[in-house]
């Protein structure tokens, strides 16, 4: 007889933002899932989290969390009690924001919890306190330089950080990310491209389970650059990249004119867009799907998903935040920490 596969280890959900939407919606979504799958474990202040209405047991390993998880909310605590006021983001509270982060992630690295789940940040906020990082694609790609990737010398070639927003209908990979426009413009490269289609592909193909995977690669200018006479970029930079990313054996389609690649119809010839800044990629996604869309972190060599949507301060504490987005993300790290268990 085969041997019984062991048990998934836990996925850690980090606090984020301790004065938006993230206790409440962890707290809901632990209702939701706690009959069921997959187990999480909140890494947080247990009384903040009590105070939110789950019972909550405290637990001092990540191995503890899966035997309490149907009875109660597991929670591994921060170092200190987390003084929030719910509908305001606090610099004072950057260290516990990101010590919660710093804690899963060690986790994951170690295998002690099978992916990363974070709840939402307050950029700015975290910022003003000199945290380094625009977002946590960025801090989590130097958080995990040092570790192995996944398959050796191949994942070494595909380590990112890069960003995809995966929905029901639509998944999308901005090529630039958390910059602003003009300098996205400016840097935009061919490298950085072929970069972010050959990460959407190994992740449609490994972790999406997606044999052949088709990208389409969105135009930088209105109408791809009409040939030139709206710009140079997509002829110069997009049109070389796609090829570059064909020669590689990537069914890759391109540059697109964006305007005309979202819609039904388009959206039907292939499997992720690639697209040349935050907004391109992000609007289509989260107009299609906000409530389901999933943001995954590509090339790490830990699996990390969030919440598509930000801290929504001005909803917190009024039981108004939806937690499917945030159970689609718990839901979709467990079943890539599946898929990459069977390879
Ligand atoms: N992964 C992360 O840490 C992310 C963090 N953010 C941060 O969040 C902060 C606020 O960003 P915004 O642009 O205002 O976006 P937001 O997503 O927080 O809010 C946009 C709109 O959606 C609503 N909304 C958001 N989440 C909801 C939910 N679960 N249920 C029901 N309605 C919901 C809000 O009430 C608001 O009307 C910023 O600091 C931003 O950087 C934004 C996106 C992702
Ligand atoms: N707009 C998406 C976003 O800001 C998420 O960023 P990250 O915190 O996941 O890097």
């Amino acid at each position: 007889m085969p041997a019984a596969r062991a048990a998934p280890a836990p996925l850690a959900l980090t606090m984020g933002e301790p004065g938006g939407v993230g206790g409440e919606i962890t707290v809901a979504a632990w209702r939701a899932l706690r009959r069921g799958d997959p187990c999480f474990y909140a890494v947080d202040d247990p009384a903040r989290l009590e105070a939110l209405g789950a019972p909550v047991t405290q637990i001092a390993e990540p191995a503890e969390a899966c035997a309490a998880f149907s009875e109660r909310l597991p929670v591994l605590p921060l170092s200190e009690p987390v003084a929030a006021r719910t509908g305001a983001a606090d610099p004072t509270l950057a260290p516990l924001v990101i010590e919660s982060i710093r804690r899963a992630v060690a986790d994951a690295l170690v295998g002690a919890a099978s992916g990363v789940v974070t709840n939402p940040i307050q950029k700015a906020s975290l910022i003003s306190a000199g945290f380094a990082f625009p977002g946590h694609t960025e801090f989590l790609g130097v958080l995990t330089k040092d570790a192995t990737m996944p398959r050796g010398p191949v994942g070494e070639r595909l380590r990112g950080p890069a960003m995809m927003l995966a929905g029901p209908a639509l998944r999308t990979v901005p090529v630039t990310i958390h910059v602003p426009l003009a300098e996205a413009v400016r840097t935009l490269n061919v490298e950085a491209i072929v970069r972010a289609g050959t990460l959407a592909a190994e992740a449609l193909a490994h972790d999406f389970g997606i044999e052949r995977p088709r990208l389409a690669v969105a135009g930088l200018n209105p109408h791809a650059g009409e040939g030139g006479a709206l710009g140079d970029e997509d002829a110069r930079i997009v049109a070389p990249a796609v090829e570059a990313l064909r020669a590689a054996g990537i069914d890759a389609a391109g540059p697109l004119p964006a305007d005309t690649m979202f819609h039904d119809d388009a959206r039907a010839r292939y499997d992720a867009a690639i697209c040349m800044y935050h907004d391109q990629a992000l609007i289509p996604a989260k107009t299609l799907a906000f409530h389901e869309t999933v943001n995954v972190t590509l090339g790490l060599p830990i699996i990390r998903t969030s919440p598509d949507h930000g801290t929504a301060l001005g909803i917190a504490g009024k039981g108004l935040a939806r937690a499917d987005s945030l159970i689609a993300a718990l839901r979709l790290a467990a079943a890539m920490a599946e898929r990459r268990s069977a390879l």
